[in-house]
């Protein structure tokens, strides 16, 4: 509740108690260790560094982590980097791909697992959407979908990226965004040039 002056309190709009509401549902979701293993999508992206070698090394990474269970990875594709303001054909290009794994852990300690191995690899935070050794972000848990301060799933600008969809939808053409739809009609809608992959 709001205290007012004088220490009174009033209770929250009732919009502001339901947003309260599923903030708190979604943090439990996000903690949550699933019963049984989960399916889920995670994007990876490089454009520092030895590119290839290091995408190569994210998966045995990954492999690795007690609680990741299988890791497939998609094709791998080069795209120009997105920078804040657009496309820069200038900055150094991305090898990206998406990596689909089998896990038992919850999606805050995948989320957690993917930045130590970022953190492993050299990743610093110097700017937003800036160049980076390796990024690891989660595209999609299961069917969740959540919203937290620290974890949004699924990734909510996984829909604009067409770096994410088109490595996914070779992985697998079936491929659904949850809550919103297909992979395939969303890399239509985005009209690119068919993304240079061959089905695995
Ligand atoms: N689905 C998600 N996957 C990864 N990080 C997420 C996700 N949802 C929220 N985050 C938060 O985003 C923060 C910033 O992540 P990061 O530095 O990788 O962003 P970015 O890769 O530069 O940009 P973008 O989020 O647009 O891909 C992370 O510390 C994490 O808490
Ligand atoms: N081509 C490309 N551009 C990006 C990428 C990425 O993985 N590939 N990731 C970003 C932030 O996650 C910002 N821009």
């Amino acid at each position: 509740m709001t205290p007012l002056p004088g220490g009174r309190l009033v209770p929250p709009t009732r919009n502001t108690q339901a947003k309260l509401d599923r903030l708190a549902r979604d943090e439990v979701r996000a903690n949550e260790t699933p019963q049984h293993s989960v399916a889920a999508i995670l994007a990876l992206g490089a454009n520092l560094g030895n590119r290839a070698e290091t995408l190569d090394a994210a998966v045995r990474d990954l492999s690795d982590v007690p609680g990741i269970l299988e890791v497939t990875l998609s094709p791998v594709v080069d795209s120009v980097a997105v920078k804040l303001d657009g496309p820069d054909p200038d900055a150094p290009g991305y090898l990206n791909a998406v990596a689909r794994v089998r896990t038992t852990l919850s999606p805050r300690d995948l989320l957690a697992a993917g930045a130590e191995i970022e953190r492993a690899h050299g990743r610093e935070r110097l700017e937003r959407w800036g160049d980076r050794t390796l990024d690891i972000d989660i595209i999609t848990y299961g069917d969740l979908e959540i919203e937290t301060p620290t974890l949004t799933i699924p990734h909510p600008r996984a829909v604009e990226r067409d770096f994410v969809l088109g490595p996914w939808w070779a992985l697998d053409p079936d491929a659904i965004l949850p809550g919103v739809g297909p992979v395939a009609e969303l890399l239509r809608a985005l009209q690119t040039t068919p993304i240079e992959t061959e089905r695995p």
